[in-house]
């Protein structure tokens, strides 16, 4: 049987990257989804955003839905402060083990936790689990459909507080147009569109920044 796409990313990784140095990781990545096969990591322009917004907010508990293969959680954790903690949610048990394999290879599996399972699950079980009060920043990279009713999960479970910054990638591609909707029309938050292209095309996409009021 054939290697997958997220075995081909680890390999490329193990190859062409230094362990314990996550900009190595970083770059191996970019390279070799931009040169030899795409695959849906945030990537190299979207993920200067990403790293902007994170030094501004500089949170110490971060929340990240979709791992993938673990590329925007090596982009996040490389910028976590001492102490800082990242959670990181995949319900794909394939993903799952090639995003463990690369935050390692990255030296990074002291910041982060990687849980297993459905974020519909797991969100109501984070207080509990993992002793958060509430989250300074989450990143939203899972399902599209799956954005809104998350977001509306972390509210009701606490787990957001005054000037929590949620971020969300792929508004425009695939788009997110419900979640534009629910974010734009809220009082309960301030949000902010960051054009930029998708991942390792001409496309257009953007991340949309939405600052929780309380
Ligand atoms: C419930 N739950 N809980 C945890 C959890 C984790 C997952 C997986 O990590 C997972 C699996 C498959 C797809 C996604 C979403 N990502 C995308 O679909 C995407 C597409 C494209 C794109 C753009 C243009 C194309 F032509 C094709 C694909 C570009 C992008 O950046 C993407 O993020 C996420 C899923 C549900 C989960
Ligand atoms: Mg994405």
């Amino acid at each position: 049987t054939g290697s997958t796409r997220p075995q081909r990313m680890l390999k490329a990784v193990q190859k062409n990257a230094t362990k314990g140095d996550p900009e190595s990781v970083i770059s191996a990545i970019d390279y070799y989804c931009r040169h030899k096969e795409w695959a849906m990591n945030v990537g190299d322009e979207k993920g200067l955003i990403l790293d902007s917004v994170l030094t501004e907010v500089n949170p110490s508990t971060a929340l990240e839905l979709g791992t993938y293969c673990g590329y925007s959680t090596v982009r996040i954790a490389r910028l976590l402060s001492p102490g800082s903690k990242l959670i990181t949610v995949e319900f794909n048990p394939d993903f799952a083990a090639v995003a463990r394999q690369i935050i390692a290879y990255a030296g990074l599996q002291d910041k982060v936790t990687l849980v297993e399972g459905p974020s519909g699950d797991l969100i109501p079980k984070m207080k509990e689990r993992f002793g958060i009060k509430s989250f300074d920043f989450v990143f939203l990279d899972h399902w599209k459909d799956r954005y809104v009713p998350d977001t509306k999960l972390l509210e009701d479970c606490g787990l957001l507080r005054k000037g929590t910054v949620l971020l969300a990638d792929n508004v425009i591609c695939p788009g997110a147009p419900e979640y534009l909707k629910y974010v734009k029309n809220s009082a309960h938050y301030e949000s902010q569109y960051y054009k930029s292209n998708l991942e390792y095309t001409k496309v257009e996409d953007g991340l949309e920044k939405s600052v929780f009021l309380g």
